[in-house]
């Protein structure tokens, strides 16, 4: 493949090379995965958890994106710092959270995910999920289109957000999502709607779930990375959505000193005009 960095990686060649990368890392990670509870774990300064499954992950992921693309460098959440120090300098690269949901893998919740992401000029220009217990990726490159792919039969099924209906709205959500500020939005759409719906789950299995047509919002005031956000930010903005920060514009990367998100509101349907008010109270 190695295509120079002046190619368009926004291609369906690129998917299948990068679900073909994705089976191999699914499957080191599978080879922890029951008995998973027996696996060391370390505590990282986020006080989030790291395994051998991790590790196995990102050394397969970085090596066959930099073999296939070598002039597109990747940032992965497991790089060393000494390759995220340079992240700055970069216009395109691969962000990449190798396992995303290592909680969900420990308790063998299923609910775990590889996520990958072309960032270029602070946007991502496409985003492949891989959930690798069912093999299964869903993949977008916004203005082409967004499609569930199954790994296994090679099929390829396109997505679409949901528009906003008359009903509740379903939040998208992690069970462990709490706190005051989720709290107030779903105060907020109890008063807007009379109710809410609630859909749980687990690392950025919520982005899909939205791409795919089962929610309307996924609020996220709870602390995660950029790895965790861009490869859904793409899929959700080629299924027709957005991804949103408080003050309704659309989510950039790479360009803080911090790769922390900021909050943010993922929108199924985004042009409904329901969702100022919300983003409005939210802001404030
Ligand atoms: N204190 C913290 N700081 C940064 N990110 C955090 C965090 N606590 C959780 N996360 C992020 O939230 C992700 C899990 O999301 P969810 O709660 O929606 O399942 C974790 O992914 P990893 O498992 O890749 O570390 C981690 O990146
Ligand atoms: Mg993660």
């Amino acid at each position: 493949m190695n295509d120079s960095v002046t190619d368009n990686l926004c291609s369906r060649n690129t998917l299948d090379a990068l679900i073909r990368l994705c089976e191999q890392a699914g499957n080191a990670i599978l080879a922890y995965y029951h008995g998973a509870d027996r696996i060391e774990v370390e505590s990282k300064s986020d006080r989030t958890p790291l395994t051998a499954a991790d590790l196995a992950s990102h050394r397969l992921l970085d090596e066959g994106l930099q073999g296939l693309w070598p002039d597109v460098p990747v940032l992965s959440e497991e790089s060393p710092l000494a390759v995220t120090a340079q992240r700055r300098e970069w216009d395109r690269f691969w962000l990449v959270d190798p396992l995303d949901g290592t909680r969900e893998f420990l308790e063998e919740t299923g609910q775990f995910t590889i996520n990958i992401a072309l960032v270029e000029s602070h946007r991502p220009v496409l985003g492949l999920i891989y959930q690798p217990l069912e093999a299964l990726a869903y993949a977008g490159i916004p203005g082409e289109g967004a499609w569930q792919i199954g790994a296994c039969d090679g099929s390829w099924r396109e997505l679409a957000c949901r528009s906003l209906g008359g009903g509740f709205p379903t939040v998208l959500a992690s069970a462990r999502h709490r706190g005051p500020r989720l709290a107030h939005c779903l105060d907020w759409l109890n008063g807007a709607f009379g109710g809410h719906d609630r859909l749980n789950s687990g690392s950025a299995i919520k982005f899909c779930d939205m791409a795919a047509g089962r929610g309307d919002l996924y609020p996220r005031f709870s602390p995660c990375s950029e790895w965790d956000v861009a490869a859904g930010d793409a899929l959700v903005s080629a299924a027709g959505g957005a991804v949103l920060d408080l003050a309704g514009v659309p989510l950039r990367y790479n360009c803080r000193d911090t790769l922390l998100s900021p909050d943010f509101i993922a929108l199924a349907d985004p042009t409904a005009s329901q969702w100022r008010g919300l983003l409005g109270a939210m802001a404030t």
